[in-house]
């Protein structure tokens, strides 16, 4: 069977989502989420035209030169604005985010006052607008602040918040379920014998669809067993995930029941492997019955992690209306080794950031790229991609890299 190149298999997944509908949350919940409506302003900030500074509020005109005396006739604090009016020869006195006093156009910061009882004199020349704030200064009432499909960051809850809004509507959560297929699969910390493997694949997989915007459960092991492999898919088809993630099982092997049982349960799998290292034995699919998305990863945990990144961190962001790259989005490099020429697979090669060369990272491929090994994965910075049939290249030369998450 031919192996589709990545970028088509990408754009058929991303081709068939369908954003989930949005929820209404606290702003307290807020952070991290994809915005499903925009965010208008309630109201105009600052709300009125307000110092920026510790001072004394004047009309300019009475400082215009300098000493200038004037009576202080009142206070001005953030909160209590100052209820009468600054006359001719008169000042008030003022803080930092309170109301400028009806009648005054200019600050003159403390440090260039001197004050005996009621006198205050200036000793700087005030300038009209001189340390005030204009109302609507940031934003004003009924403004757009925030577009739907924007992944909240933490300040752009403080400018929700500043704009009087107190939850916003958000896309709900994608809900993910991830099975892990194996005999020899036994959990962290319980006692595997040497001929077992630890399940390792699912931690990684399970915190970057967290990232990403997910809530995901873990579905627990099946064994190698056509029976409790469908039962298995079965029951998760049944619980309604948005998306099922199935790690293990996808290759050739007479163990490897994972498609079969799929398209028993019908799911109608539209890839089944990819051009793509590691990671060519990559499925995914629809249950039309069930509405969900189902990716098949290869059971190598490095694999597992490249099909992770390039596939379901797409897929669940595409899912929260997020705006989605249509490519894996690559950055320039150099070459700090020759490397050889490419195969028919796009290749996704463990690397180190070793230097800096004309103004880009310089990168070293890993010695050994074994998609089993999984040491090399978290030493790595970055993934050094290599074009499917990219000919040899020589240290020096330019490369593209793929950052690893943060
Ligand atoms: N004759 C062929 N053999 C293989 C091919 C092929 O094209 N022809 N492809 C190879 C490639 S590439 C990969 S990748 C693997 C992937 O195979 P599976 O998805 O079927 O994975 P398993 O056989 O179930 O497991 C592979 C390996 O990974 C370990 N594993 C499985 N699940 C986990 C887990 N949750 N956590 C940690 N490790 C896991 C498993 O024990 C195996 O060692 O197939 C090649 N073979
Ligand atoms: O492509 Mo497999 O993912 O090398 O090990």
């Amino acid at each position: 069977m031919a192996l589709m190149p990545v970028e088509e298999a990408l754009a058929l997944l991303l081709s068939t989502v369908q954003p989930l509908a949005g929820e209404t949350v606290p702003l307290e919940q807020a952070a991290g989420r994809a915005l499903a409506a925009p965010v208008v302003a309630r109201r105009t900030t600052p709300g009125a035209d307000v110092s920026a500074m510790d001072g004394y509020a004047l009309r300019a005109t009475d400082a215009a030169t300098v000493p200038a005396t004037l009576e202080l006739i009142g206070e001005s604090a953030a909160g209590r604005p100052f209820p009468g009016r600054v006359e001719p020869g008169t000042t008030v006195r003022i803080f930092t985010g309170a109301v400028l006093p009806e009648g005054a156009d200019a600050i003159v910061i403390q440090e260039d006052t001197s004050r005996d009882g009621d006198a205050v004199t200036m000793t700087e020349a005030a300038t009209p607008g001189r340390h005030i704030r204009r109302a609507g200064g940031d934003f004003t009432a009924g403004e757009t602040l925030l577009e739907a499909g924007r992944r909240l960051r933490a300040r752009d809850l403080a400018l929700i918040a500043a704009a009087d809004v107190d939850a916003v509507s958000v896309a709900r959560r994608p809900r993910v379920g991830l099975i892990s297929t194996g005999d020899e699969l036994v959990r962290p910390g319980a006692g595997a014998n040497a001929h077992q493997v630890i399940v390792s694949n699912i931690y990684s997989v399970a915190a970057l669809a967290r990232a990403a915007g997910a809530e995901v459960i873990d579905l627990g092991i099946l064994p190698d067993r056509m029976d409790a492999t469908q039962a298995g898919v079965r029951a998760a088809l049944d619980s309604g995930f948005d998306v099922l993630v199935t790690t293990g099982g996808a290759s050739v092997g007479d163990h490897d029941l994972i498609a079969p049982a799929l398209s028993a349960e019908g799911v109608d799998l539209a890839v089944h492997r990819i051009a793509l290292r590691p990671g060519k034995p990559l499925m995914f699919g629809r249950s039309a019955a069930a509405r969900t998305q189902v990716l098949g990863l290869p059971g190598n945990p490095v694999s597992a992690h490249v099909c992770a990144l390039l596939f379901l961190v797409p897929l669940i962001k595409a899912l929260q209306g997020l705006a989605v790259p249509a490519q894996p989005e690559l950055e320039p490099a150099r070459l700090a080794t020759d490397v050889k020429a490419n195969e028919q697979r796009m290749d996704f090669m463990r690397a180190e950031i070793v230097g800096r060369a004309e103004g880009l990272p310089l990168v070293r491929p890993m010695p050994v790229q074994d998609s089993s090994m999984l040491r090399n994965l978290a030493r790595a910075d970055v993934l050094l991609v290599r074009r499917p049939h990219a000919p040899s290249a020589s240290a020096g030369d330019m490369c593209e890299i793929l950052r690893l998450e943060d």
